[in-house]
């Protein structure tokens, strides 16, 4: 039986995540934090440790984990990239986990997002993202959107920084053919949608991920948290827990 702390147990996923922690049959929620609680006395004696809460507590989290040797899945999104580089230093010492989104939906439109582009291209055909969430999300673009837009920036030789357009206003011209659109709503209890779209002249392809109830990210960062158990130190994400690199 794995031993799972659960950060950040009173949010929307850290509800999730005791709720899908306890139906699992191999693991059971022996440990909860949440703010003003003692994070160390919370680490003090579990297998592993899921942490979905806010970007800047992961340093936190990072120095338990590492102070006691436990494995740990981060769900968290909206890192700067100081604070990626302090989750990819502890890799070094320590089994993490470290993904946008635990879905196995999204982890498939991950896969069919990195073969549209290599397939279709951005030369006949124009990429643009969508997502849309609940109205209490904090950081825009959504993890996940970071994520497809890395892929799409490595299958078509672009980059975020230089070809990422975050909606348009004003006279902008004509569309670049380089360039991918990024747009961001924000509404209601939407748990997530997400949509890449490669438009062409007469016709047009759209791959779209709807999530409808946080447990299936929850169910999945659970099943990254058992798969952690039998793994070396080192950064994965959930394609390694899926097994679908390569
Ligand atoms: N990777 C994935 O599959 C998914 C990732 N996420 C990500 O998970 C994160 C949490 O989302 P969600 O559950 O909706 O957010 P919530 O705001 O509902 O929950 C966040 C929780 O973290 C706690 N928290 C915030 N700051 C601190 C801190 N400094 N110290 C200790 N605890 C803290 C909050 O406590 P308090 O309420 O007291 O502030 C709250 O309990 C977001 O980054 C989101 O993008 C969400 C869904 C799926
Ligand atoms: O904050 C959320 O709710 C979600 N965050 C993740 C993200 O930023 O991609 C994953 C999911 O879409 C829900």
């Amino acid at each position: 039986m794995t031993k799972l702390l659960i950060t950040g147990s009173g949010g929307r996923m850290g509800q999730a995540l005791i709720e899908a922690g306890n139906l699992d049959a191999e693991t059971e929620v022996t440990a909860t934090h949440d703010k003003g609680e003692d994070l160390a006395a919370a680490f003090s004696d579990v297998n592993a440790a899921i942490d979905f809460t806010m970007h800047s507590f992961t340093k936190q989290v990072l120095e338990q984990a590492l102070a006691t040797n436990t494995p740990l899945v981060i769900g968290t999104t909206g890192h700067s990239d100081e604070e990626k580089a302090a989750i990819v230093e502890a890799s070094k010492t320590l089994p993490i986990v470290f993904a946008a989104n635990y879905s196995i939906g999204v982890n498939t439109l991950f896969w069919l997002t990195s073969k549209a582009a290599q397939i279709l291209g951005n030369d006949r055909f124009d990429i643009e993202v969508t997502e849309m969430h609940h109205r209490h999300k904090i950081d825009a673009p959504s993890g996940t959107a970071r994520r497809l837009l890395e892929i799409l920036n490595e299958e078509t030789g672009t980059s975020y920084e230089d070809d990422v357009a975050h909606g348009r206003v004003g006279n902008i011209g004509a569309r670049p053919k380089r360039e991918i659109g990024m747009h961001t709503l924000r509404g209601g209890d939407v748990v997530g949608d997400h949509t890449v779209m490669f438009a062409a002249d007469g016709e047009r392809v759209e791959l779209t991920h709807k999530a409808s109830s946080r447990m299936t990210f929850a169910s999945g960062a659970v099943r990254a948290a058992v798969w952690l158990q039998d793994q070396p130190a080192g950064l994965y994400d959930m394609q390694d827990v899926l097994g679908l690199k390569g």
